[in-house]
């Protein structure tokens, strides 16, 4: 096995040219051998297995750098820096991360997890150099669907006038997670069909200039040429900038490959070169499905068939399914995302409203203030949205939608723990986040049922509101509770006395063991389901007051913020004086890793509460 000889950075050198084919392939099957047991992402990484190789050959590791973009593709490159036993344990709790991580590797120049950063950390990376006087490569690769953030051209407007040496490589396979969408899409498939426009246009010409008058036609023809020159002559939009474009080339060409970026070092600016690749290469399901194998669950090598397939609903599908039903009741109800129509559930409602349904590229912060206007202009939006890709459209929900308090719907998934995306992908920020905003309203259910009922709300309420529920199984117990959503007002579920259990959307099934536990102690406990983080429910926190002894917070959300900190501002600010203890995230990151597991390691599971709350009596 060629793969054998690859034990740490740069040993890809002593392959020989005619091997590195072979290599690829070696390394493909690696890839799927392994993702098929962990899960993974694997479509972006067979993709960028040659494109991997050439960087690793032409370059000099790891004083020159690379810049993932997501980082999602990066498993080639941490096989060729010695972490290939790290692929028995990808993504697990201790165990590899799945993004590049300069704590993981000296050879990971930059964390990246969320899209279109890495322009603009490689061209910091460029000004370190030059300050420093370093002579050294840097190079940022960009996706095409990480092309369609607004990122990413900040930073090519930046990176413009550049006098050093800047390579960006485009790493362009027609595919975000699903179909690439927008204007910068059309435009890299205009360049990729630009050799047979070619072949087209002198076709037409010559059968033109045959016909009587035919010249004539060929002559306006010719004159409407500088419309055409957009199709016809690859990277003007990016020449027109002042980046030096070099391109399209053969992705999986790994000679060709080292000869373009040889020629890329040589130039002085920023040049971006322009790759094309195939996402799933060399695995025929992920061919012929990218989106589904854009990150695996595990699954069969044979049929590509999930090892394990789902028998129950998550809370995705819920929402899907009551996005459907919200669409058909009122023609006002308008759906967007940023990208991620699979993720979030919203391809039956763009199956059932095409014209009320807007994928709108990487582009949390435009996604945001775009429902801003359609809400100012009638219609009901519904942002669909992780929870920690919304973060970076804080000044949108802010300025945009909540000044003028639009009746904008953020429906926030992978709320909470998300498991083995890790730190970049924990949504555990959002109530933080948004819970300082005027005008904004929080809420979060407590299960399956629960979700449906408060995006009915939610769509009715006439102001910003945001329902945010977790990534993974809908919960289904509880019901027989399904008391009408009033704005602000938490559910009592169980009162006992003793000790008083708020919790919020997920925690609300962990309280329920949590009551258990107490129970097996001898203890009385109440279990309340919160409901809304804002406003939370005043009245239910000075209730439990008169006849607890205590009251008990949980969240699936930093605590720096989050709803027990405003539960003990309501009891500050009405004089209470009652034993608290507040389970919820730490101030630190999360990493990647099974989500009980995860839970337990920063003490939010049942267990740990209990034993919390023991400590504390
Ligand atoms: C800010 C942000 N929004 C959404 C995502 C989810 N996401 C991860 S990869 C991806 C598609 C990226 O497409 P591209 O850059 O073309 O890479 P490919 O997957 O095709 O290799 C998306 C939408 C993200 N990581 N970050
Ligand atoms: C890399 C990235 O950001 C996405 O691919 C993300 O991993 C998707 O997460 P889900 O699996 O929760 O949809
Ligand atoms: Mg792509």
């Amino acid at each position: 096995m060629l793969l054998d000889k690859i034990e740490k950075a740069n040993d890809i050198k002593k392959i020989d040219k005619s091997d590195y084919g072979e290599l690829a392939e070696e390394i493909r099957q690696f890839l799927i051998q392994k993702i098929s047991v962990t899960g993974g992402h694997l479509g972006s990484n067979l993709g960028a297995v040659e494109l991997t190789m050439a960087l690793h050959l032409a370059l000099n590791l790891p004083e020159d750098k690379i810049i993932w973009d997501v980082g999602h593709q990066s498993y080639t490159h941490k096989i060729l820096t010695g972490r290939k036993d790290g692929f028995d344990v990808l993504r697990q709790f201790h165990g590899m991360s799945g993004f590049p991580k300069r704590k993981e590797s000296s050879y990971d120049a930059f964390d990246t997890g969320h899209s279109s950063t890495s322009i603009s950390a490689g061209l910091g990376l460029v000004k370190a150099r030059d300050l420093k006087g370093e002579k050294t490569t840097i190079v940022s690769v960009i996706g095409d669907g990480s092309l369609t953030g607004g990122m990413a051209y900040e930073a090519l407007n930046n990176a413009a006038k550049l006098e050093t040496n800047f390579i960006v490589i485009l790493n362009d396979n027609n595919m975000s997670i699903s179909e690439n969408v927008g204007g910068v899409s059309k435009y890299l498939n205009n360049i990729r069909t630009a050799t047979g426009y070619l072949d087209l246009k002198e076709g037409i010409y010559n059968a033109l200039k045959s016909k009587p008058g035919g010249d004539g036609i060929v002559n306006r023809l010719r004159r409407a040429k500088s419309s055409f020159k957009q199709l016809v002559i690859p990277g003007m939009f990016f020449e027109d900038m002042g980046v030096t474009y070099l391109g399209p080339v053969d992705g999986h060409d790994i000679e060709g490959l080292i000869k373009v970026i040889e020629e890329a070092k040589r130039v002085k600016g920023a040049v971006l070169i322009h790759v094309m690749t195939q996402k799933g290469k060399g695995y025929g399901p992920a061919e012929k499905h990218p989106a589904r194998f854009h990150g695996a669950e595990p699954f069969d090598i044979e049929t590509g068939i999930p090892s394990h397939p789902r028998t129950v609903a998550n809370y995705t599908d819920v929402f899907s399914t009551v996005m459907c039903k919200l669409g058909q009741r009122d023609e006002r109800v308008v759906a967007i995302t940023a990208a991620m129509p699979d993720g979030t559930g919203l391809k039956r409602f763009r199956n059932m409203y095409p014209d009320r349904f807007f994928d709108v590229g990487i582009a949390e912060e435009h996604a945001v203030t775009f429902a801003a206007g359609l809400a100012a202009g009638g219609m009901k939006p519904i942002v669909a949205v992780y929870s920690s890709f919304l973060q970076r459209a804080y000044d949108q929900i802010l300025h945009d939608v909540c000044i003028q308090n639009l009746p904008v719907v953020f429906a926030i998934d992978r709320a909470g723990l998300v498991g083995s995306d890790g730190e970049t992908h924990q949504g555990i920020f959002d109530y933080t986040y948004l819970s300082g905003i005027p005008n904004m309203h929080i809420c979060a259910p407590k299960n399956k049922w629960e979700l449906s009922d408060m995006m009915k709300f939610a769509v009715a309420l006439e102001a910003p509101i945001a329902v945010r529920y977790p990534r993974g199984t809908a919960y289904a117990g509880l019901a027989e509770y399904r008391a009408p959503i009033e704005l602000g007002k938490a559910e009592w579920i169980v009162r006992e006395g003793g000790i008083a259990l708020f919790a919020v959307g997920s925690m609300v099934k962990t309280a329920e063991e949590v009551q258990a536990l107490l129970h097996e102690k001898g203890y009385r406990a109440s279990i309340i389901n919160a409901r809304f983080i804002k406003p939370i429910d005043e009245e239910a926190v000075l209730s439990a007051c008169e006849d607890h002894d205590m009251i008990v917070t949980m969240e699936e959300n930093v605590l720096s913020g989050g709803f027990g900190e405003k539960v003990l501002t309501c009891l500050n600010d009405h004089d209470r004086q009652i034993k608290c203890v507040m389970a919820g995230i730490p101030d630190a990151y999360v990493e990647h890793g099974n989500v009980d597991l995860l839970k337990k390691e920063i003490g939010l599971d049942a267990v740990s509460i209990t034993e919390k709350i023991l400590e504390k009596l």
